[in-house]
């Protein structure tokens, strides 16, 4: 990382520490100058860290790291999912720049954003010490993060189709992988992380942001609906995450778990409170882990706060 990085991370991250609000509200509050006085680069890996580290300190989620507790996770805390948020600010910075220099969608973006990937989950690993904390996040935020750089003045919905068009090409030099996801599309059928790219991901603009609205066009709290929207996530994801730990049993409580607090009001209701209390503890019984549906949350928070409305 050159010393340009450095001194804007660092910026960030205080900017980070001092913010009494979640970042990406924080970000594109009233009178923030931050996008008009940055490069449209800096702009948007700002945005999309803003998400991962909003999507890592919203609490109580079921099941994941958050503010309380480490989910059902042993090798992960919110101080490394933090650090992993910030460590991937320069690779989503570089991933903006090609689809600047590349300036439309085809194989020259689809091999640049490959090979920026791998060098990206190659540092988080390195930072995390081999825990994979967001290696979903990269690839979905990724593609956002290109189309957006490709075209500024897009809807969240147009941002998530063009992002589905880069996911549909092939990457010259990609190579077959033994993953958790491939493992599980294998044994289960089921779509993941790649598909729901593809797809310009419906979890997110069918599910995840008409929720975010609703909760808050019914009054909830920011919390709140944010949670809603993960929620509305979780109930109708195929999150391999959850298929690799806990099997089709697990997706199955996750999906009518998370669909249950809904129905009793959400996240912001007594009645939603003690449903996803019962969600949370199903997922620790389960060793279950939603962590896909926790990165198009994130995905979710950067497409409205870089998106037009
Ligand atoms: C296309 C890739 C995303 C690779 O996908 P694939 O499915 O082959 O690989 P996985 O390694 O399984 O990663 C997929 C990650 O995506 C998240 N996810 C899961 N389901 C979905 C879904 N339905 N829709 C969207 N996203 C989904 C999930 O990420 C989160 O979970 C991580 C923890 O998972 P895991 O490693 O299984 O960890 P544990 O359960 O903790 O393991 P154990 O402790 O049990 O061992 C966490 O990091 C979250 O981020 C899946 O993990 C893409 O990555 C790819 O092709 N990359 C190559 C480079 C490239 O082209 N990049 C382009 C950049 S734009
Ligand atoms: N908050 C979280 N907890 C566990 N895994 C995750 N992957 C992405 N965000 C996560």
């Amino acid at each position: 990382m050159n010393a340009y990085d450095l001194t804007l991370r660092q910026a960030f991250h205080a900017h980070v520490e001092t913010s009494p609000l979640p970042v990406t509200a924080s970000l594109s509050a009233p009178g923030s100058q931050q996008g008009a006085a940055l490069p449209l680069a800096d702009h948007l890996a700002d945005l999309a860290v803003a998400a991962l580290l909003d999507e890592a300190d919203l609490s109580p989620k079921p099941g994941l790291v958050d503010r309380r507790s480490n989910g059902a996770h042993h090798d992960m805390s919110l101080a490394l999912m933090h650090a992993s948020a910030l460590a991937l600010w320069p690779c989503l910075r570089q991933m903006a720049e090609a689809a600047q220099q590349c300036g439309a969608i085809g194989l020259p973006l689809r091999a640049a954003l490959g090979r920026l990937g791998r060098e990206g989950e190659a540092t988080m690993l390195a930072t995390t010490g081999g825990v994979n904390t967001h290696r979903g996040a990269i690839w979905a935020l990724g593609l956002l993060v290109a189309a957006r750089a490709l075209d500024p003045g897009a809807s969240a919905e147009t941002l998530a189709r063009r992002a589905g068009r880069i996911a549909l090409l092939d990457d010259p030099v990609a190579v077959m992988s033994d993953s958790h996801g491939n493992q599980v599309r294998q044994r289960h059928g089921v779509g993941g992380a790649r598909e729901q790219a593809q797809q310009g991901f419906p979890a997110v603009i069918e599910h995840g942001l008409p929720q975010l609205r609703r909760s808050r066009a019914a009054g909830a709290g920011e919390a709140h609906a944010r949670l809603d929207a993960l929620l509305a996530i979780m109930a109708t994801l195929s999150d391999t995450c959850v298929l690799w730990r806990a099997g089709p049993e697990g997706l199955q409580v996750l999906q009518r778990g998370a669909d249950a607090v809904l129905a009793a009001g959400g996240s912001a209701s007594l009645g939603g409170r003690r449903r996803l209390r019962e969600l949370d503890a199903q997922l620790l019984r389960l060793n279950a882990s939603p962590g896909g549906a926790a990165d198009l949350l994130a995905a979710c928070l950067f497409l409205e706060s870089a998106g037009s409305v």
